[in-house]
């Protein structure tokens, strides 16, 4: 696999007010990657997804991808240069049915027009048979599609959050964003969402960079992580170093870096 840069974040951040929520980002991911970004509530990590999308514009410095300029970017066009994203907040459309959410994402990336749509031409036929049966796929790779025709506000929790990214892997990034996945999940959900995050990074060679605040599912499935405190970088390595990061032991990490290792 071809190691370049797919994400450069170069000196980013962003104000409010008098408050610097993140400043002095620097971060590169590489294609193929699975990273972690883990820090304290309030650190800035939701801050650092929001501009990476086009949510936020940045009030310093720039970010690339794919080595083009995206800060400025309006957050539908960020996704269609390839970066989705869950919410820490779920996000689906309670009210339509688990596979019109994953066809939602379609729907935006369709090649079938609006004329074909209006007229019920043949390509509107077609192009939405052919959107049905890859939402569908998507739905079997989260064991969701048994559930495709019930309300996306009807699921357990687990499964929405599941949904959630099924979603995000429907308008087919190159980069994943994933905020919190695992949050009020149980062990046995947490552990079979990480095998299926490895799993996605692989089928669809994707990069992904996932906030988390569960330890094991950080340091147990990726490959760096990037440490944020008070909206700046703190430290950057494997698991391996983070855990023995005196800084991060110090400043918040200590419990539960000792219960990693327990
Ligand atoms: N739109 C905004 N206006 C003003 N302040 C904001 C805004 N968005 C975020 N902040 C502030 O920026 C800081 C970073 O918040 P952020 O949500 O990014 O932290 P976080 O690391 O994701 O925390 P958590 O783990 O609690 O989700 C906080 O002090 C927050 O109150």
């Amino acid at each position: 696999m071809e190691n370049k840069p797919l994400l450069e974040v170069k000196n980013t951040g962003i104000q409010f007010g008098g408050l610097k929520a993140v400043q002095n980002l620097n971060m590169v991911l590489n294609q193929g990657e699975l990273v972690g970004l883990i820090g304290p509530n309030g650190a800035g990590k939701t801050t650092s997804f929001n501009l990476l999308t086009g949510v936020y514009v940045p009030t310093e410095g720039d970010i690339l991808f794919n080595g083009e300029r995206v800060n400025g970017l309006p957050p539908f066009k960020v996704t269609r240069k390839g970066i989705s994203r869950t919410f820490q907040n779920i996000r689906l459309f309670n009210d339509l049915s688990v596979l019109e959410n994953v066809k939602v994402a379609y729907h935006s990336l369709a090649k079938h027009n609006i004329l074909s749509s209006v007229f019920r031409l043949p390509a509107h036929f077609k192009g939405e048979q052919e959107m049905e049966e890859k939402s569908i796929e998507f739905l079997k790779i989260f064991s969701l599609d048994k559930y495709k025709d019930e309300l996306a506000k009807n699921l357990p929790y687990g499964q929405q959050r599941r949904l959630e990214i099924a979603r995000a892997l429907a308008a087919g990034p190159k980069l994943l964003l994933l905020d919190e996945p695992a949050a009020g999940m149980n062990p046995q959900e947490t552990k079979d969402l990480m095998d299926l995050i490895a799993f996605i990074r692989d089928k669809f060679d994707l990069t992904i960079l996932l906030i988390e605040h569960d330890m094991n599912l950080v340091m147990g499935v990726c490959e760096r992580i990037y440490v944020l405190d008070h909206g700046q970088l703190l430290a950057e390595g494997s698991p391996e170093e983070i855990r023995n990061h005196p800084k991060v032991i110090e400043a918040y990490l200590g419990e539960e870096v000792h219960d990693v290792n327990a």
